[in-house]
């Protein structure tokens, strides 16, 4: 197994965020970690990324524990897609990328490979050509993020961890996005793990998921046994109506209202009378 986590507990204060958590990933698989808010997922990637200690358990990654690891070595090894790590003012689009390569320089900045054909292909590849000189500070959302993972791919990576990548994108950016990460799984044998509230998405892309509740995992599998909406009820507290995907058979999910799904229950057994021309205001409200 590529990740093997055993046993993995966290506590803040006496106060549990993280308890008993096991689970492993294989090599070029994506896992998405789902659940509630407040549930540990943020909390658990940092501990995966080895950012946090935890307070009992193990982690391994490629067969050695993570705490074994250098932050040089793990840098050269994982990488964590954040726009809040993007530098605040004054680099170019291309310098920014090029800092992804800092893990594989000596202190004089240099390396021992010519590293602008990567830095190029990059450039190309996540489509900022025309912004490669203009400064961070002055593009949109949806840019600094293509920017931010251009940082992460210049790391060349052999995992990448996701903190909600798709926060703030607009829903061309978003599948973009997932595409260009998927790409990069299938081509390079990247393992991905993301956290992700949007279950659509994550029934999508991700290979499994794990689903975290109070800091335990409910239910960990393929999208299809863990995207029900018995589950998603139990965990949530909305009922959601669970589709499957009319092309790619994968579930997906159409939220409700919970007062109209309610009354929709009601009018269906018929224990509740609303009249045609309420029902009706409701519909094109
Ligand atoms: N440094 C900390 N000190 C104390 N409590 C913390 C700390 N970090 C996280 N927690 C608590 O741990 C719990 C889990 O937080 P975490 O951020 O991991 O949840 P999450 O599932 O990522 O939530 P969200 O979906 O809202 O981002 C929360 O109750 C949070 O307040």
């Amino acid at each position: 197994m590529f990740i093997e986590v055993e046993s993995l507990s966290k506590r803040f204060d006496n106060q549990s965020v993280l308890d008993e958590i096991s689970f492993s990933v294989k090599r070029g698989e994506c896992l998405g970690i789902i659940g509630p808010n407040g549930s540990g997922k943020s909390t658990l990637l940092k501990l995966l990324s080895g950012v946090d200690r935890a307070t009992a358990g193990r982690i391994e990654l490629n067969g050695k524990r993570i705490e074994l690891y250098t932050r040089k070595e793990l840098a050269k090894w994982l990488a964590v897609l954040q726009q809040e790590s993007l530098p605040p003012i004054g680099f170019t689009v291309r310098e920014v990328i090029e800092m992804g390569r800092f893990p594989f320089q000596n202190w004089l900045g240099e390396e021992k490979t010519e590293i602008e054909p990567l830095i190029d292909s990059i450039i190309e590849k996540m489509g900022l050509s025309e912004l490669s000189d203009r400064l961070l500070e002055s593009l949109s959302g949806g840019e600094r993020q293509r920017v931010a993972l251009g940082k992460t791919m210049a790391q060349q990576p052999k995992l990448l961890m996701l903190d909600e990548p798709t926060t703030y994108l607009d829903i061309g950016h978003q599948v973009l996005l997932m595409d260009r990460i998927r790409e990069w799984q299938q081509e390079d044998d990247l393992t991905v793990i993301a956290v992700l509230h949007d279950l659509n998405i994550a029934a999508l892309y991700c290979n499994r998921l794990l689903l975290l509740h109070n800091g335990r995992v409910v239910a960990a599998g393929a999208p299809k046994h863990i995207i029900r909406a018995d589950l998603i009820q139990h965990i949530y507290g909305t009922t959601p109506i669970v589709m499957e995907h009319p092309v790619f058979g994968v579930p997906q999910i159409i939220l409700q209202g919970e007062s109209i799904a309610q009354r929709t229950l009601s009018m269906k057994s018929g224990k509740e009378g609303i009249s045609r021309k309420r029902r009706n205001g409701y519909v094109h409200q």
